[in-house]
């Protein structure tokens, strides 16, 4: 498992002092991508982030040779100050990526955890904001604390898969907060997933902004209620389309795998095909909210939609739709890593 991270995301970096010599619009005809990079300025973390994903990647390329996963999970956030009080949040539990993240461990793959600080994490899911308090899962016995033996053997299981996720060096966990924090993340991992070829995967499960306020428009303090006589009223912009920076230039010969949140079930395989289309990437996982627990679709170009679902009793009994997803995207990772070496051959 990754060594303590000297650094967190969840505090604002005051520092990044709205530097409003940069223009909002520089005059030389940038794509959107480019534009946002060069009036946002990166995480002060990059530099030691960068260090450690190389060194996880390195480390697979040349002792395990396994298939590395970029798994991103949870929801990014919009600061609406610079010295942030308010925020617009992106909804995600994390359950989808920390799941995902287990079977794609059990499935030999090496892990980076690219995921909201402090939403649920692969192993500790099973125990951390669920309705049992973590004390629960402990009882008193001759003066020491024991596990409770209601919990031991399920316990155990998890706790060996855990152990062996860390002796093997196949979970890297990246935190971020912001979408700022986030897109400079995704665009560093990538960067260095180039050296894995086709045996690089994105599974982006994260809930990423579509709107934010650029630095140029956002205030160093805490917004004052009086001032705007009660009423705020947000400018928001769209968040620059990372996809197709990533399918074209970022990681150019990876799989990627985005997924596409929908509440309305008349338009989900609309806007997944739309996704699909934009991006040309290989395949998107359509949800709906209410029952992404339940059923998800894949959705590609060159075969029928395909519904995956969870029966009643299977949902009553807790199982994970995520057991029968992650080997289906296995499937198609390899026949992708299969027909890109041919093609390489030809
Ligand atoms: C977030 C959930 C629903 C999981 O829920 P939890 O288990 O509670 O975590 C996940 O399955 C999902 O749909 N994730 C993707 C959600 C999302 O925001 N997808 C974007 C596309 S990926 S964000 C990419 C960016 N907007 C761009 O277009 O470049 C969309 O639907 O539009």
């Amino acid at each position: 498992m990754s060594p303590k991270k000297s650094f967190h995301t969840s505090n604002p970096e005051t520092d990044t002092a709205i530097d409003r010599t940069i223009p909002d619009f520089p005059a030389a005809q940038l794509s959107d991508e480019d534009r946002y990079f060069r009036a946002h300025k990166p995480p002060k973390y990059l530099d030691e982030l960068s260090a450690e994903v190389s060194e996880f990647v390195e480390f697979h390329l040349k002792n395990s040779k396994k298939n590395i996963v970029l798994v991103t999970s949870g929801g990014t956030t919009v600061p609406l100050e610079n010295n942030t009080v308010r925020f617009i949040d992106n909804f995600s539990a994390g359950t989808r990526g920390a799941t995902s993240a287990e079977y794609f461990l059990e499935n030999g793959y090496a892990v980076i955890f690219l995921h909201r600080e402090f939403s649920l994490l692969p192993y500790s899911r099973h125990y951390s904001h669920t309705t049992n308090c973590f004390l629960d899962y402990m009882t008193e016995e001759d003066n020491k604390v024991q596990i409770n033996r209601d919990f031991a053997d399920e316990m155990l299981v998890v706790l060996r898969k855990y152990n062996a996720a860390k002796e093997s060096n196949s979970l890297l966990l990246i935190p971020f907060t912001t979408v700022n924090q986030y897109l400079y993340t995704l665009k560093t991992i990538s960067e260095i997933l180039h050296r894995v070829d086709t045996r690089a995967l994105f599974y982006l499960a994260a809930a990423v902004s579509d709107f934010f306020l650029p630095q140029s428009k956002m205030p160093q303090h805490k917004i004052q209620s009086q001032e705007s006589g009660g009423k705020l009223i947000i400018d928001l912009e769209p968040v620059p389309k990372f996809l197709s920076r990533l399918v074209d230039n970022w990681a150019p010969a990876a799989m990627i795998v985005s997924f596409k949140l929908e509440t309305d079930n008349t338009i989900l395989i609309k806007k997944a095909k739309n996704a699909l289309t934009r991006y040309q990437h290989q395949l998107v996982i359509g949800n709906l909210l209410q029952t992404r627990k339940k059923e998800v679709v894949f959705v590609t170009t060159d075969e029928p939609d395909q519904w995956i679902k969870l029966t009643d009793e299977e949902y009553k009994n807790k199982e994970e739709i995520e057991k029968i997803i992650i080997p289906a995207v296995i499937e198609r990772h390899h026949k992708w890593i299969k027909q890109r070496n041919e093609n390489k051959q030809k």
